[in-house]
């Protein structure tokens, strides 16, 4: 037989052998082996044994000296279909990544060198009537003597053949037996008890025969059974619906017509029962939107990639439940993209409370099981819709039809750990490999991806109208240097006072919002001007009253806050500056008879908190809620009528060329939440710069206007989307160093960038300098950025490649690291 050969990437840390490497495929091996699958191979000089996975199959290699061979295969069954293979592979090339992490966000969660293939006998009827061969029948005797559910490594063990593997997939193909995955340490599985019939195509008669006609318990519960045509039911279950003891379901076991075994019941991260969510009719808007994106995928089109440009409560979410079940009738999986599950539980809500069973929820704050146990839903083909968090856009379905991804404007959405993947670049390469289609949505698209849409990359769908013609909220602007000349120093302008006052009398919700938590943002001496600083990362402490403490938002540090001023020893140390704390402090001065509840990172750490208050909010038990950046998202209560932005201002003043998207995508967002049900809605935001564009625009909820001169901006400043940005971040804790190495990378750069006669690159490779957060964590940072078109972007990703990460020109990086973003969200 021919040879042939697979690239693997073997399980080794060391940056020196992040690599693709080549082995042998025994003749033993071809029908079994396939991409995906892990396999044993013997790895450097010692030829020590390690874990691998084959990513490509080839029938040549040029290089066939001194090659080894696989040693074995572990898995019957690939871990990861192809598409993801291929896409994580992208991925290192993409965004600069080592193949080990660009994999490890592909593979199983947990540790994937530890995931285990079960078998077990499904069938135990059945399998009284197949001829099996040898083999087989030593694979089921052995099942059936050490237990079921044993692992394809012990029975490896157990039979050493080298056709265990052909053997096991024989058996499954003919349903005998079934495999399911799993992860060794982690808790286990859990297991249920569940009944099913021996013989799922007995008649009643047959069954009187067996039982006796006396039994009438028995044939109760065997009448039961058959009416659940073929489905198992949980013996708790059985019981109770038949109102039966156990020994009487044990009667019928040892009469043979049923079977009890253990089932495998999954951990699920929906706690709680969810309420059902009724399938509304579509509005005639949403209808030709559904339409529109239908057509499309039903005419085979190129074109299948959307941006849904929907005002805030325009009926988005309704739109894409529509379009999963549409993917449902075509056999076709779902992947839903939300910016943050815990700040998104609305929307999982709306897709677990219309499709129940066949959703599975992925994200952050799932334990190791929960998450596990989700992987394996949708990779076992149990769940046809995923809703999660960015790295769900990896769900190991094998049948996609649909990404879509909601509120796609939110940064979290590009991941800050290796690989710094942007989920819509990921949804876009994922939708071009598998066909499916692809769907953004937002009240206000990032200024990229409305670029795209406008450039004929995306179709661009558009929603101008709220769910029932209701009116967009009225936007007030206030002026906080004019209360200020008029002497009110106070958290409120005197109109916002006066709006929660009267919408208190009127019995509706306030929300109020403010993006810093805490209770003062800096403390300072009044004598000398020294700022309280944290001393490993140069970044003003927050003053947090609740437990007495200055907090450091990058480190986490808490010291307790100084009496005397550490430099000139006055007394006088003084407190700027508001967070949340000290709102919700004030507001509850100010309205001593309101319910008022702050909602921030500081008030929901406690798992359930998030919930809790979310469900007073509805059930209208909450006044005023006080929030952060969670009160801004997707919420969706319709007794909502007022909304304050205290400081509009905080996101515009910081140095970073998207302060003003940000603004207005935070303003537009917040003021969203009022007014969404029959009664009208106000927001009132207080800013030191009225007169700024983005500040103007939402006011006017006018997402073009804003478009148009936030644009004009970025291409005169060179920003993206015109150019794309390579950020260098060079960081270690000894300063001189860090600066000195800087220049030198700095230096090789440019000799790189004009051999490949990049364009001024004297002008486009800027740096290096102080990054604007100077010290994170102990470490001193320094910058460098560059900036190219779209067509030079390879080339100097390739320069940056050579001269940081595989360090051809041996400058000694000892003592510091690199961290290095394509295109980053924020240039800090
Ligand atoms: N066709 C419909 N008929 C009746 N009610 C609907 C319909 N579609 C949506 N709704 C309701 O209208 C409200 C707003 O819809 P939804 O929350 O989906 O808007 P959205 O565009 O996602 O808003 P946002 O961008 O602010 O999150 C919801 O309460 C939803 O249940
Ligand atoms: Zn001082
Ligand atoms: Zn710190």
């Amino acid at each position: 037989m021919k040879k042939k050969y697979a690239q693997v990437i073997v399980d080794n840390k060391a940056t020196s052998t992040d690599k693709l490497y080549t082995y042998i495929i025994k003749s033993s091996m071809l029908d079994m082996l396939q991409e995906g699958m892990r396999v044993l191979v013997p790895f450097g000089r010692g030829n020590k044994i390690v874990k691998g996975i084959v990513v490509s199959i080839e029938e040549d290699y040029d290089n066939k000296y001194n090659l080894k061979s696989i040693i074995d295969i572990i898995d019957d069954k690939p871990l990861i279909p192809k598409d993801l293979i291929e896409l994580s592979l992208w991925m290192s090339k993409e965004y600069l990544s080592s193949y080990l992490s660009a994999f490890q966000v592909v593979l199983p969660p947990g540790n994937y060198k530890e995931v285990q293939t079960i078998v077990s006998i499904k069938d135990t009827f059945k399998l009284k009537h197949y001829k099996l061969n040898s083999l087989e029948q030593k694979i089921i005797n052995l099942l059936k003597i050490k237990g079921n559910n044993l692992k394809l490594e012990t029975i490896k063990e157990y039979i050493k053949n080298s056709n265990i593997n052909s053997a096991i997939k024989a058996l499954e193909d003919k349903g005998l037996i079934e495999t399911t995955l799993e992860i060794e340490n982690l808790v286990g599985k859990k297991y249920e008890k569940y009944v099913s019939l021996e013989n799922k195509s007995i008649s009643y008669d047959d069954m009187v025969n067996i039982i006796g006609t006396r039994c009438y318990k028995q044939l109760e519960i065997a009448k039961y059974l058959l009416s659940l045509k073929g489905e198992d039911i949980s013996l708790k279950e059985l019981m109770k619906k038949t109102n039966s003891s156990l020994s009487t379901v044990k009667a019928l076991e040892d009469k043979g017509i049923i079977n009890i075994y253990n089932k495998e019941v999954y951990r699920t991260p929906i706690k709680g029962n969810i309420p059902k969510y009724k399938r509304q009719l579509l509005t005639p808007k949403q209808k030709k939107c559904v339409d529109e994106i239908m057509n499309s995928i039903k005419g085979k089109k190129e074109d299948k990639k959307f941006l849904i440009h929907g005002v805030t409560g325009s009926g988005k979410t309704e739109i894409y439940l529509h379009l999963v079940e549409e993917m449902l009738k075509f056999g076709k999986e779902s992947i839903i993209l939300v910016p943050e599950i815990a700040l998104t539980p609305q929307t999982i809500e709306r897709f677990v409370g219309r499709f129940g069973d066949n959703v599975a929820v992925l994200h952050s704050k799932l334990s190791n099981g929960e998450r596990f146990d989700q992987w394996r839903k949708i990779k076992e083909g149990k769940v046809k819709i995923a809703v999660g968090a960015r790295s769900a856009v990896f769900a190991p379905f094998n049948n996609l039809g649909l990404i879509v991804i909601d509120e796609e404007h939110e940064n979290t959405y590009k991941s800050s750990m290796n690989p710094k993947y942007h989920a819509i670049e990921v949804a876009e390469k994922r939708c071009e490999q598998t066909g499916a289609c692809l769907i953004l949505g937002s009240a206000t698209p990032s200024i990229e991806s409305y670029y795209k849409a406008k450039n004929g990359k995306f179709k661009l769908l558009y929603l101008d109208e709220r769910i029932n013609s209701s009116e967009m909220p009225k936007v007030n602007i206030i002026d906080m240097r004019d209360e200020l000349n008029r002497g009110n120093k106070s958290i409120f302008s005197k109109a916002l006072y006066k709006a929660i006052d009267k919408n208190l009398r009127d019995n509706k919700q306030t929300i109020l919002f403010l993006n810093r938590r805490g209770y003062s943002t800096f403390v300072s001496c009044r004598q000398c001007g020294y700022v309280v600083k944290c001393n490993s990362c140069d970044i003003a402490m927050t003053y947090h009253m609740k437990d007495n403490k200055l907090k450091c938002h990058y480190c986490g540090l808490a010291i307790n806050p100084p009496n005397i001023c550490p430099v000139c020893n006055s007394k006088y140390i003084k407190y700027f500056g508001i967070g949340t704390e000290k709102v919700e402090n004030y507001t509850k001065k100010m309205f001593p008879n309101a319910v008022v509840k702050r909602m921030d990172m500081d008030t929901t750490t406690k798992k359930g908190s998030y919930e809790s208050i979310l469900k007073d909010m509805q059930n209208k038990k909450i006044d005023i809620l006080i929030g952060t950046q969670m009160v801004a998202k997707g919420l969706d209560f319709e007794n909502v009528t007022l909304v304050g932005i205290i400081a509009a201002d905080t996101s515009l003043n910081l140095p970073d060329f998207r302060g003003p998207e940000r603004t207005f995508q935070l303003i537009t967002q917040v003021a969203g939440r009022a007014g969404r049900g029959d009664y009208e809605g106000k927001v009132i935001v207080q800013t030191y710069t009225p007169e700024h564009y983005s500040i103007q625009c939402a006011k006017e909820h006018d997402y073009i206007s804003f478009y148009n001169k936030e644009i004009l901006l970025r291409e005169e400043f060179k920003y993206p989307p015109f150019v794309n940005i390579i950020s260098i971040i060079i960081y270690g804790e000894d300063q001189k160093l860090v600066m000195n190495r800087s220049k030198e990378v700095y230096k090789h750069l440019l000799n790189e960038a004009f051999d490949i006669n990049y364009k001024d690159f004297k002008k486009n490779i800027i740096g290096p300098y102080p990054a604007p957060l100077e010290k994170i964590k102990k470490n001193y940072r320094y910058q460098i950025l560059i900036k190219c078109k779209d067509d030079e972007l390879e080339d100097l990703k390739r320069i940056v490649e050579w001269v940081c990460i595989l360090n051809k020109y041996k400058l000694d990086y000892q003592g510091i690291k690199f961290n290095i973003d394509i295109n980053p969200n924020s240039i800090m």
